[in-house]
């Protein structure tokens, strides 16, 4: 058995993930937390009624008395970072969905797994569609250099652009190496009608709005003709196969890995 404990439990993804680990057979749920549903029930949580575990409101407590294998986080750009550290140092293995690193954290993470010899999974994306969409898009970049992203995302998310179009950018950038998109002469005549510029001149446009889950279009154009390489996660079902994977996949880590297309394709 494999014993975990959820962070942002309490989310749109933490109740998801509470289901996943409750319905594996090789999972246990060992805690929950959350703090804006400290106190609750977790089995409220994933809509099956009570199971006699409270929702904990700090991780660090948590991890202590639970003592899990495995830490599930799905919280906030401005929380994951120091949840990360906070399991590292007490050599529980994290699972990290949550979105919004930059490379300096994402690298002090790496030194720090290695350091401890415990397994780290950082994915911004566990969705196999998504994995496979920026597969094919480094691909394509190597006859198609010319590129933007577009990501569509409910409003309610809080980073843009989203961890996946990053993640799509740096592929795209370690493949096609040094190239300069664009016109140096364009001209903005609204802030921001181009996208962020990411490196190299790759845009990354953001659309925020209700009705969207995830989803991510990646414009590849040519002479005389355009690619386009599009994703969408129309439930939060999606990803779960690849948390699940994740949780399995760490136990045998003793460093930490960014992207779990590094776990699940082939070299
Ligand atoms: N890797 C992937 O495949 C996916 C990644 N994501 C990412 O996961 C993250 C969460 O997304 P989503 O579930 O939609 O967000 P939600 O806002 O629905 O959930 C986050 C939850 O975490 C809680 N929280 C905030 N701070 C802490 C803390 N310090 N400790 C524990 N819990 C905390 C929040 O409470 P409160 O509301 O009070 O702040 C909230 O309940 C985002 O970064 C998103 O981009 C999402 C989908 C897939
Ligand atoms: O906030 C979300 O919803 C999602 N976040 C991740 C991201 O930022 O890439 C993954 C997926 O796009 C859903």
């Amino acid at each position: 058995m494999i014993n975990v404990l959820v962070n942002g439990a309490a989310g749109r993804m933490g109740r998801e993930v509470l289901k996943t680990i409750w319905n594996a057979d090789d999972t246990e749920l060992m805690a929950a937390v959350d703090p804006q549903a400290a106190g609750e029930d977790a089995g409220v949580l994933m809509g099956i009624g009570s199971i006699g575990m409270e929702v904990k409101s700090d991780l660090t407590s948590a991890l202590e008395s639970a003592r899990p294998d495995v830490m599930v986080d799905f919280t906030t750009p401005g929380t994951v970072y120091g949840n990360t550290m906070i399991a590292l140092e007490r050599r529980v293995r994290p699972v990290v969905g949550t979105t919004g690193f930059n490379p300096e954290e994402i690298q002090r993470i790496k030194d720090t797994s290695t350091k401890f010899r415990t397994g780290c999974i950082v994915a911004p994306n566990f969705a196999i569609g998504a994995l496979l969409m920026m597969r094919f898009a480094a691909e394509a970049c190597k006859y198609f250099p010319n590129v933007e992203i577009i990501e569509l995302h409910h409003d309610q998310k809080l980073d843009a652009p989203s961890g996946t179009a990053v993640k799509t950018a740096e592929l795209i950038t370690g493949m096609r190496g040094e190239f300069k998109q664009g016109s140096p002469l364009e001209v903005e005549k609204i802030p921001g009608a181009r996208g962020g510029e990411f490196e190299g001149g790759i845009r990354i446009h953001s659309v925020r709005l209700p009705g969207f889950v995830a989803h991510q279009e990646v414009l590849f154009g040519g002479l005389g003709q355009t690619l386009s390489i599009r994703h969408d996660s129309i439930s939060r079902e999606s990803f779960m196969p690849g948390v699940l994977l994740a949780v399995r996949r760490v136990m045998g880590l003793e460093e930490a890995v960014y992207g779990l297309e590094n776990i699940i394709f082939e070299r």
